[in-house]
């Protein structure tokens, strides 16, 4: 798996919650014809219950075994777009396994924008529950570090999701095109 071509690899989406991961890895995966996997929307089926719930009844040490197993097992495929949930990357063994086999890509975008959005995102992530815009942007910063081992990044702060998704396919392509 480790030496796979590039065009093989699958593709896979990190970054902060909310920065268009599913929206965008979506669009990608219809633009390149490859399928197309969300992580938390596997979990949630395999579950059969929604993620604030999954945080209710289990607690997030149980998410986070969960979301390992998920992670894992998808990206052992190939040629897929994979969206990953916003924590997913800080687990070094998720991380590990995807800069491996994986071409992982950070959707970036700075916390002033990203603070936009926090209405659209607080009725189902349960991270975000109670805490503070300082909290929030304490968890932003701390995340930073796990988001910056990728290899590709891009900051989508003023593109739409369609934009974000062609600038990949675009760049994809490219890349693809350069390896034969
Ligand atoms: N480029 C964009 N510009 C404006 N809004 C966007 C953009 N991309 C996504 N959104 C909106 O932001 C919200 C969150 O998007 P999405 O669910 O794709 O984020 P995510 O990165 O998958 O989050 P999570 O880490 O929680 O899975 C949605 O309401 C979506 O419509
Ligand atoms: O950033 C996070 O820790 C999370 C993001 C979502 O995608 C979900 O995976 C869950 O709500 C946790
Ligand atoms: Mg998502």
């Amino acid at each position: 798996m480790k030496n796979l071509p590039l065009i093989e690899r699958n593709i896979v989406l990190v970054g902060f919650m909310g920065v268009g991961k599913t929206t965008v890895g979506r669009l990608l995966a219809q633009k390149l014809y490859r399928d197309f996997i969300d992580i938390d929307a596997e979990i949630e089926h395999a579950q059969g219950m929604s993620i604030p719930n999954l945080f209710r009844k289990h607690g997030e040490p149980f998410f986070r075994e969960i979301e390992k197993e998920h992670v894992l097992q998808a990206s052992a495929s190939r040629m897929k777009v994979i969206s990953l949930g916003g924590g997913a990357f800080t687990q070094k063994a998720i991380r590990d396994y995807c800069l491996q086999h994986c071409l992982v890509i950070f959707l970036d975008i700075r916390f002033d924008s990203w603070k936009e959005r926090i209405h659209m995102l607080t009725g189902n992530r349960p991270i975000l529950k109670g805490k503070s815009v300082e909290e929030l942007e304490e968890l932003y910063t701390s995340r930073q570090q796990a988001y910056a081992l990728n290899h590709s990044q891009m900051t989508t702060d003023s593109l739409t999701a369609d934009e974000i998704a062609s600038y990949l396919k675009e760049s994809l392509i490219t890349a693809y095109e350069l390896e034969k």
